[in-house]
C-alpha cells in the first residue's frame, strides 16, 4: 500500500495501449474485439474497486452501465446534443447519482443480502427501462444512430469512427481511468477500502465510517458503469437495451474472477479471455450458443485452480520464482497457533510511543465513569449495576472467572454493545449510545480478546489503517491524495511498529506471523488510533510463559503516560502491572483493591477457588 514505484503502472499500462493495435492482429484479434475488451475493462476498473478493493460483491452494475449508455444515447440521439464526450459525462454523473440513490438502500445490508439487494435493482431499471421509459430509452429497439467523438482543432478535425481508429478514443479512455482508479486504490480512501474488504469490524472500530466509504466505492463503481455504458452506445452506433440486463452483470463478475480481482486489470484480462472465446467457440468452431458450455468449464478450472485469477496467479508465479513471499487471501490466512516457541522476534520497551490524544499530564481526575451499567441479552444478564470509574494515568486491571462479563463490560464501554440501562460518561462527556467509531474518535478505543486483524495486508498496512482514523478522521474523502503525503502517518507508524517490538516485521504479511506477534499487532492497532484510554481485552491469552514475560514488559513500557483497563486471566502478571483491580463475578463488581488487597480478599479466593483461601496470596 506504501510502497509504490511511482509511475510504473501508469507507464506499462500506456505501453501497453500503444503497442496493442501492432501486436494484437498477430494474435488474431479483430479491432472490434479489442474495442469491446476496453470497454469493459473500463466497466470493470469501478467493479474491481467495488468487490476486489472494498469486497462488496454486486450483482446490479447493469443499472448503472445502462442508465449512463442511455443518458448519453439520448442526449446524442434524440436531444441532439452535439457534444460526444460531454455526453459521457453527463452519462456518468447520472449514473453517480442514482449509484449514490441506490446505495444508500443496498449498503444497509451485507453480504448476500447486500448482492440481492443489487440483483433487484438492476431488474427493476431493466423493468423500467423497457416500459415506463421506453419512449426515451427506445424499449425492445434500443436507440440507434449514437455518434462517434470527433475533435476539431482548428486546423484539422480528428474522427475516431470505427475499428483502430475508435480504438485511440477508447485506449484514452481506458488510461484515463486507469490513472484515476490508481490513485483512488492508493489514496488513504483506498487503504481504508481494503480494510472493510479483510475486516469490516475492525475497521470501524479504528474510527472508519465504513458506511461512507462503502457509499463512496459504490458511486465510484457506478461512475465507471455509466462511462464505459455511454461508450458501448459509441462503439456500436446503438445503444442496446441488453446494457440493462443481468446477462451484464453477470458477464462482469465472471470477467473480474477470471482476470483477478482487486488487481485493477483483472477485468480486461477476464474479458479478453471472454471475448476472445466467444469469438474463437462461435465463429471459428461454428459452436453457436453452445459456446457457453465450454466457456463454462474453463471458468469453473480457472477459479478451481486459479483462485487469484490470471493475474494473482501469473503475480504468484512472479513471487515464487523470485523467491518472494506473497500475500494471501484473508480466507486463506493460516489458523492462529497457539504455540509460539519459535518466535525470534522477541518483545522488548519501546523507544517512543505515540502520544495519546490528551496529554496525561495536564489532566487528573476521572477518565472514565460507568454508573449503574446493564447489559441483559434475552433471560441472561451478562452485567448487572456496574459502577466503575478509572482516573487518568491510572492502570486498571479487571479479573473475573470465565461467563463473569468481563467482555461484555469492555464491548460496553467502547460502544460496541449498547447497555440495557446505565451510563459511561469518558472525559466527562456521555458516550452511552454513540457508536464505536465515534468513541474511538474521541480516543477510547480497545484490543480483542481474539485477534481482529486486517488478514490479507502487511504489518506496516495494518497500523497504517489504524492510524489515518486519528490523522483524518473518521470520513475524509481524499480520493486523489497519495497515502505517503500525509503528515505524521509515517512517524506514527514507525512508532507503533517500536512500540510493540514489530519493526523487523513490517513488510510481513499478517498471515505469516507468530502467534505472538500477531498478539502485539492486535495491540497496536488499538495504540495506532493515539487513544486516550486504551483498553486490552486479555493481550496475554494463548501466550507461552516466556511470551508473557515479554509481553507484561512490553505492556509496562506501553502504559507509561497512559490510561489503560486490562482484562486478564494471569493474575500474577495482571498483579504486577496495575494499580488497583476490579474484580468481576456473575456480571457485578464483587470487590476493587489494590493488588495486595485483592490476592488477600477471601471473597475474591472464594470466587476463584471455592473457599481454598490463601491460594491466591501464595
Ligand atoms: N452476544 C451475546 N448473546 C448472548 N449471550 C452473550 C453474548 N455475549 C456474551 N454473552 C453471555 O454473557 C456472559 C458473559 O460473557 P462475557 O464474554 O462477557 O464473559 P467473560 O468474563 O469475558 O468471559 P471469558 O473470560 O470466558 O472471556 C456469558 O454467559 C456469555 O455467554
Amino acid at each position: 500500500m506504501l510502497k509504490q514505484r511511482p509511475y510504473l503502472i501508469e507507464f506499462l499500462t500506456a505501453a501497453g495501449l500503444i503497442v496493442a493495435p501492432f501486436v494484437l492482429p498477430w494474435l488474431g484479434f479483430a479491432p472490434n474485439t479489442v474495442n469491446r475488451i476496453l470497454v469493459w475493462g473500463l466497466f470493470g476498473l469501478g467493479f474491481d474497486i467495488l468487490f476486489g478493493f472494498t469486497g462488496l460483491l454486486s450483482f446490479g452494475q447493469s443499472a448503472f452501465y445502462g442508465t449512463g449508455g442511455f443518458v448519453a444515447a439520448y442526449l446524442l440521439t434524440r436531444a441532439g446534443f452535439p457534444y460526444v464526450v460531454l455526453a459521457l459525462v453527463i452519462g456518468m454523473i447520472a449514473a453517480a447519482a442514482t449509484g449514490y440513490l441506490i446505495g444508500l438502500i443496498a449498503l444497509r445490508r451485507t453480504g448476500i443480502y447486500f448482492a440481492m439487494i443489487t440483483v433487484a435493482i438492476a431488474e427493476v431499471f431493466f423493468f423500467v427501462e423497457f416500459n415506463p421509459l421506453s419512449d426515451f430509452t427506445g424499449g425492445e429497439n434500443g436507440l440507434p444512430g449514437v455518434p462517434t467523438p470527433s475533435f476539431n482543432l482548428g486546423f484539422t478535425t480528428l474522427h475516431f469512427t470505427t475499428g483502430w481508429s475508435l480504438y485511440q478514443f477508447l485506449a484514452l479512455c481506458y488510461f484515463i481511468g486507469v490513472v484515476i482508479a490508481l490513485r483512488i486504490v492508493r489514496s488513504p480512501v483506498g487503504a481504508v477500502f481494503s480494510a472493510i474488504r479483510d475486516n469490516p469490524l475492525r475497521a470501524t472500530a479504528v474510527g472508519h465510517n465504513i458506511h461512507g466509504y462503502k457509499l463512496t466505492a459504490f458511486v465510484i463503481a457506478a461512475a465507471y458503469a455509466g462511462f464505459a455504458g455511454g461508450l458501448l452506445g459509441v462503439l456500436q452506433a446503438f445503444m442496446p437495451p441488453d446494457a440493462f440486463t443481468f446477462d451484464t452483470s453477470g458477464q462482469l463478475v465472471m470477467q473480474t474472477a477470471i482476470g483477478g480481482r482487486g488487481t485493477l486489470f483483472g477485468p480486461l484480462v477476464g474479458a479478453a479471455v471472454w471475448l476472445s472465446l466467444q469469438d474463437f467457440l462461435q465463429a471459428a468452431l461454428g459452436l453457436g450458443a453452445a459456446w457457453k458450455l465450454v466457456l463454462g468449464i474453463v471458468f469453473v478450472l480457472l477459479v478451481c485452480f486459479l483462485r487469484r485469477g490470471i493475474i494473482g496467479g501469473l503475480a504468484d508465479l512472479y513471487r515464487l520464482l523470485t523467491g518472494q513471499r506473497g500475500a494471501k487471501e484473508p480466507e486463506e490466512s493460516a489458523p492462529e497457533v497457539v504455540a509460539v516457541a519459535s518466535d525470534r522476534h522477541a518483545a522488548a520497551p519501546a523507544a517512543k510511543t505515540p502520544a495519546p490524544r490528551r496529554r496525561e499530564g495536564s489532566a487528573s481526575g476521572p477518565i472514565l465513569q460507568a454508573r449503574g451499567l446493564t447489559k441483559r441479552y434475552g433471560g441472561l444478564l451478562a452485567n448487572s449495576d456496574i459502577d466503575f470509574t478509572v482516573n487518568h494515568g491510572e492502570l486498571r486491571g479487571i479479573i473475573g472467572p470465565n461467563g463473569a462479563g468481563k467482555s461484555t463490560f469492555f464491548k460496553m464501554l467502547t460502544c460496541e454493545v449498547h447497555p440495557t440501562s446505565g451510563t459511561i460518561l469518558f472525559e466527562g462527556r456521555d458516550i452511552t449510545g454513540m457508536n464505536v467509531t465515534d468513541v474511538c474518535q474521541l480516543g477510547l478505543t480497545k484490543s480483542y480478546q481474539v485477534n481482529q486483524l486486517f488478514a490479507g495486508l502487511t504489518v506496516r498496512e495494518n497500523l497504517v489503517i489504524a492510524a489515518l482514523s486519528a490523522l483524518r478522521g473518521k470520513f475524509k474523502l481524499d480520493l486523489f491524495r497519495s497515502i505517503d503525503s500525509i503528515p505524521g502517518l509515517t512517524e506514527r507508524v514507525q512508532h507503533t511498529l517500536e512500540l510493540v517490538n514489530l519493526t523487523s516485521r513490517p513488510d510481513t504479511p499478517v498471515s505469516e506471523l507468530a502467534y505472538g506477534e500477531k498478539r502485539r499487532l492486535e495491540i497496536g492497532l488499538a495504540l495506532a488510533t493515539s487513544p486516550s484510554l486504551l483498553l486490552l481485552d486479555e493481550p496475554l491469552a494463548g501466550m507461552s510463559p516466556r511470551e508473557r514475560v515479554e509481553t507484561v514488559k512490553l505492556l509496562k513500557s506501553i502504559s507509561q503516560g497512559r490510561t489503560m483497563i486490562i482484562i486478564d486471566h494471569d493474575m500474577d502478571a495482571l498483579f504486577e502491572l496495575a494499580e488497583r483491580v476490579t474484580v468481576l463475578q456473575e456480571g457485578r463488581v464483587l470487590v476493587e483493591g489494590t493488588p495486595e488487597e485483592i490476592k488477600n480478599n477471601s471473597t475474591v479466593q472464594e470466587a476463584y477457588l471455592g473457599g481454598v483461601h490463601g491460594v491466591l496470596a501464595a
